[in-house]
């Protein structure tokens, strides 16, 4: 396997077809799915010549969490259903690669345990919290207890959620539940059932400003693809926003998520950073997205590919191949640092 598409196949051939359908569909007609992988293709890298530096440097600082390499693990729910150990094993290959994982509020292994697994491997792991913030707000607040006591270093709200995407491909095969055994162990003081979790349209920028008054960890807005959304962020202390359109999970038809990056950091004027997820494949995609104002570029589905086809050590790899293709894609551009990729780098509509 040498690349990550491979370990798409991979996990294609091991996985139980509903669950492979779980992680690899999106909404409705799938048009967004397509359209963020589709999006780095047109856009094209000019490199610069005769640079004369030395091999670039990849490692970098977001919110206070040090990094190897600007290339972050976004949350995706239920690991156990890519492989028995879950997220233990993604939080070792992230904690072991040195790169800043998000964990999911729906995760199948509790925070806490992540955490632990995490800190096996390396002394400081970087490890936030996804959250989708629940009307019962003492609901809420105990679970960003736990994730401040297991020490997550920042809340990642999701934020295009007021209700759940129609995933066409998951009702087609009755796909509702998790399998006796595997559960939301972070609801399970709710039973860990993931039907226990609230996604309502009522939850507000008012939310937000609770939230920043509960907690002193930066908060990290995931799934703003308007700029006056963006704004609004700056006006409620929100720390970063991720651009992301869920994979394509949620509304279908948003526009590609690296095609929002210019407008949102058009709109925060480097105030706060930007991250980017959706359809990182490549290290020249991660190259396109820090020329076009990322900080960093964050993985979903391809950690998944990676635990299904061979646990801590798939998503090792794929990690692994990431970083090889990055430092070699700087290099090529001519590019010195992760941390000065320049707009001029890339170029739209040239292919
Ligand atoms: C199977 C799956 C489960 C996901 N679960 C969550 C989740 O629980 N919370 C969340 O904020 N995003 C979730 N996402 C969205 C990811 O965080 C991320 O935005 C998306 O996967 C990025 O696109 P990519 O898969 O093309 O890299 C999920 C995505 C997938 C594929
Ligand atoms: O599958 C998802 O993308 C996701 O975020 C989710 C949300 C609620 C329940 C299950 C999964």
């Amino acid at each position: 396997m040498v690349n990550v598409r491979d370990f798409e196949g991979a996990a294609k051939a091991v996985l139980d077809p509903v669950y492979y359908d779980y992680f690899a569909s999106g909404a409705q007609d799938e048009v967004t799915v397509r359209a963020n992988e589709e999006a780095f293709r047109r856009l094209a890298l000019v490199p610069r010549v005769l640079r004369g530096h030395k091999p670039p440097r990849l490692g970098h600082t977001v919110l206070g969490s040090q990094a190897s390499m600007p290339i972050m693990v976004s949350p995706t729910a239920f690991h156990r259903l890519a492989h028995p150990e879950g997220e233990r094993a993604s939080a070792r290959a992230a904690a072991e690669a040195g790169v800043i994982m998000i964990a999911a509020m729906l995760a199948t292994v509790a925070v806490e345990d992540m955490a632990a697994e995490a800190r096996k491997v390396a002394d400081d792991p970087a490890l936030w919290f996804q959250l989708y913030l629940q009307p019962d707000l003492g609901f809420t607040e105990a679970l960003v207890r736990r994730a401040e006591a297991a020490g997550c270093a920042a809340l990642v709200v999701t934020v295009d959620s007021p209700a759940l995407g129609r995933n066409e491909r998951g009702d087609r095969n009755g796909f509702h539940d998790l399998p006796p055994g595997i559960r939301c162990e972070n609801l399970r003081e709710a039973g860990g059932d993931v039907r226990s979790v609230v996604l309502s349209p009522e939850i507000s920028w008012r939310h937000i400003d609770w939230l920043r008054g509960v907690t002193a960890l930066p908060i990290v807005l995931k799934g703003v693809l308007h700029p006056a959304d963006a704004a609004l962020a700056l006006r409620h202390g929100v720390d970063a926003i991720l651009v992301s359109n869920h994979g394509g999970r949620q509304l279908d038809g948003t526009p590609a998520a690296v095609d929002r990056l210019p407008v949102l950091a058009d709109a925060v004027g480097g105030e706060i950073p930007l991250l980017l997820d959706g359809g990182i494949r490549r290290g020249t995609d991660v190259v396109k997205a820090l020329a076009l104002g990322a900080s960093a570029a964050a993985i979903g589905r391809p950690v998944l590919w990676g635990l299904a086809a061979d646990g801590e050590q798939g998503v090792s790899r794929v990690l692994g191949l990431l970083r090889t293709e990055l430092l070699n894609a700087l290099t090529l551009c001519g590019c010195d640092s992760a941390e000065s990729v320049p707009r001029d780098l890339v170029v739209r509509g040239a292919m």
